[in-house]
């Protein structure tokens, strides 16, 4: 029976690799095709095959001179899966080769591939957990790796990757006092007051989370609101803002805000949120293209590439191929163009995308500062605790990486920067 369920969570990793490497689809869109399994061999399925695509440019060099010729894409997922649980889960070689085998004859098109999914992986387990600590960290995809070397320089783009392959903490932001949040999750509090935790577990079950006192929301992605300084009784707008990690920060400093998402489903999960924190908002589904009112203070948190969460979602580069980026571009400008509409004389926004890519943060400022002779980057708002000025650019934003910190866990990549616009 454990042995079934085990085989169960290992053909749902491969489908799920399948259906991020073949098909093009996000892991969270795949999610839903687990429903039926137990909850542990979903949890076993989905980190499965988050460690594999985390280190798939790994896994592939470790195969590489055992096959004469790649074989199709099912059989190398399940040999890249195999790969995996002997050198990085480091489970028992025949487990691991007996489970591969079991899937690859499963399916009526692969089955004739037993007998060399079972010599390869034998011979991988063999001499590969020894020499994987060796290998160089794993490469992003070819597609998105040139335009970062451009943007970033090569040693660089090579720390980055040492910070994909770690992974994340979970970071929690507290709703109000960051030195009992610290004692309550057993956690360390960074420089900019974001709680650490390295081994969290289930987060329904860590202390404070029915009481609302956190969060969660990475290091990088709490700065934004930090950077806006919301003030008690100011009108604040909060535009893309779901799942609300922002909307509680703004709210929490006691700001009079208005969240809109065009997402009905995750601004449910704005409400709920706010709900378990106990805090308020106006939460609005609406397209904010079309979205009209004044404020004195506008976080615009813009839809993305989402290139600087891969540490997080390491299917993302394999998924998507970088075709739809000049669209999300070109939304984000209109975004940005009609925020400062809605934005009342003397006020501020702050402009973020959680992108490592110059063409959704350093440019979409860069261009507006060109258009609009009124306003002007607030290098001050930058001046907050734990902000390294070494992350301060050129035009006065600030571009975040996943390999700042690298002794503390990293930060996901994210740029934001604060314009005023004249009284
Ligand atoms: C980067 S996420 C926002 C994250 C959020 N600010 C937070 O801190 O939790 C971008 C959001 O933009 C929303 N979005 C995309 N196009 C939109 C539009 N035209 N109007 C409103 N929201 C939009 C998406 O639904 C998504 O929730």
């Amino acid at each position: 029976m454990q042995q079934n369920q085990h085989i169960a969570a290992r053909l749902a990793a491969v489908n799920l690799l399948d259906g991020v490497l073949q098909d093009g689809r996000l892991m969270s869109e795949l999610i839903g095709t687990l429903d039926k399994l137990p909850s542990d061999d979903r949890a076993r399925a989905q980190r499965l095959a988050m460690v594999t695509l985390r280190h798939l440019d790994s896994a592939d060099r470790v195969l590489k001179p055992f096959l004469k010729k790649k074989p199709d894409q099912r059989v190398m997922n399940i040999l890249r899966l195999g790969v995996i649980e002997l050198c990085v889960q480091k489970e028992a070689s025949h487990g691991v080769v007996n489970a591969a085998v079991t899937i690859v004859g499963k399916t009526r098109h692969t089955a004739h591939m037993k007998g060399l999914v079972n010599a390869v992986l034998r011979r991988v387990s063999e001499v590969a957990p020894e020499e994987w600590g060796k290998l160089p960290s794993p490469q992003m995809p070819k597609w998105l790796r040139k335009p970062l070397i451009e943007a970033y320089g090569n040693s660089t783009i090579q720390k980055i990757e040492v910070a994909h392959a770690k992974g994340a903490p979970l970071d929690l932001t507290p709703k109000s006092d960051t030195k009992s949040v610290e004692k309550q999750t057993d956690g360390v509090a960074l420089p900019t007051g974001t709680v650490r935790l390295q081994d969290a577990g289930q987060v329904s079950r860590l202390p404070g989370y029915d009481t609302g006192d956190w969060w969660i929301q990475d290091a990088a992605a709490a700065l934004p609101a930090r950077i806006l300084n919301a003030q008690p009784g100011e009108k604040v707008l909060d535009m893309c803002a779901a799942p609300g990690g922002k909307t509680l920060q703004l709210a929490a400093a006691g700001a009079d805000v208005v969240a809109v998402d065009i997402s009905e489903k995750r601004m449910a999960r704005v409400q709920e949120n706010l709900d378990r924190c106990g805090l308020e908002a106006d939460v609005v589904v609406a397209d904010v293209l079309e979205y009209q009112g004044k404020f004195d203070a506008i976080l615009l948190d813009a839809p993305c590439s989402a290139t600087g969460t891969m540490r997080r979602h390491p299917d993302l580069p394999y998924a998507k191929d970088g075709s739809d980026f000049g669209t999300l571009i070109n939304l984000q400008a209109r975004m940005l163009q009609h925020a400062l509409t809605l934005v009342n004389p003397g006020g501020r926004l702050v402009y973020c995308t959680c992108s490592l890519l110059p063409d959704e943060g350093e440019c979409q400022i860069d261009d507006i500062l060109q258009q609009h002779s009124n306003i002007s980057v607030d290098h001050d708002a930058l001046n907050i605790q734990g902000v390294d000025p070494d992350w301060i650019t050129q035009e006065g934003g600030l571009r975040l990486r996943p390999d700042f910190w690298p002794d503390q866990g990293g930060m996901d990549g994210f740029y934001m920067a604060c314009l005023k616009i004249a009284d």
